[in-house]
């Protein structure tokens, strides 16, 4: 079959664009919070209800035995979050939770889809804004039907870099955070900005408002739709420590080119941060 994945990327376009609407609908409502690994790490009834919405869609869609489903809710609950050679969508339902509990406007709907542990497509609807992020590997990236590029800025002095703190606060972990901040904003930066999700952030990226955007801590959920958007708006993926990007590495550095992600790299305080794939008995409560 010349293009075997097209249809599912039509269908995942559809799946965002619906849950984000259940999304800003259940935005008009009383939020009740519950919290997952931290006291900050918050969740609702919208990101398990919208989940089960999006996996509920894709299976009628696809059938239930041929594609794997790694959802942030669903390995939240138990499932597992190993990314097998078969074809395997990755699901953040509400990337922004907190952003979404307390009516901060950027909050987002990221779906992706990988084969071979390929990433074939990604989708982020920024449901509050309205804005239809895609890409498919090889075809571009577009935001709503807008042809997306990063920014041409090679020095680093005249960029605006993201990053966010993550759920993890650990005294340690915060002091390398700000620590890595305080450095890149000294280099010195034109700015340090933070939209509070992790799919808005590679958006931003793709679409050159920003030269970068680096976390340790995230999950495959955050970044996995918003790796291909970025690769397809012609941007580059990296670890932080300057090997290949690893998405099950809970950790990445997403810029416009080459020499602003290694530039960032060499101020990064790294600390560890336990694989998504970690073996689930040797997972740390
Ligand atoms: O809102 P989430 O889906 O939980 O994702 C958040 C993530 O938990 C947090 O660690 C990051 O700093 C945010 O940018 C994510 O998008
Ligand atoms: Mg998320």
């Amino acid at each position: 079959m010349e293009d075997p994945w097209q249809e599912a990327y039509d269908f995942a376009v559809e799946v965002a664009r619906g849950a984000g609407a259940v999304i800003r609908k259940a935005a008009e409502s009383e939020i009740k919070v519950s919290t997952k690994s931290s006291t900050v790490d918050l969740v609702t009834k919208t990101d398990e209800r919208v989940e089960k919405i999006i996996i509920g869609s894709l299976k009628e869609q696809f059938g239930e035995g041929t594609h794997c489903f790694i959802g942030e809710e669903s390995v939240a609950n138990g499932e597992s979050c190993n990314l097998t050679d078969k074809p395997t969508w990755i699901i953040d339902p509400v990337d922004g939770t907190t952003n979404f509990v307390h009516g901060f406007p950027f909050v987002a709907v990221s779906i992706a889809f990988a084969v071979n542990k390929q990433l074939e497509f990604g989708v982020i609807y920024s449901c509050l804004e309205d804005k239809m992020y895609r890409a498919r590997r090889g075809k571009g990236a577009f935001c709503d039907d807008e042809p997306l590029a990063v920014s041409d800025v090679a020095d680093i002095h005249k960029s605006i870099i993201i990053s966010e703190h993550g759920t993890d606060r650990s005294p340690e972990k915060v002091k390398k955070i700000f620590s890595t901040m305080q450095k890149i904003l000294c280099i010195p930066v034109h700015g340090l900005r933070g939209s509070g999700t992790a799919a808005t952030n590679m958006c931003l990226v793709a679409s050159g408002a920003v030269e970068a955007f680096f976390e340790i801590g995230i999950h495959c959920w955050d970044i996995a739709a918003g790796a291909v958007i970025v690769k397809e708006a012609g941007g580059v993926l990296l670890d932080v420590d300057g090997g290949p990007f690893d998405l099950m590495s809970r950790r990445m550095v997403s810029a416009n080119n080459e020499t602003i992600a290694r530039r960032i790299i060499k101020e990064i305080e790294i600390f560890d941060s336990e694989r998504d794939d970690a073996p689930v008995q040797k997972k740390k409560k």
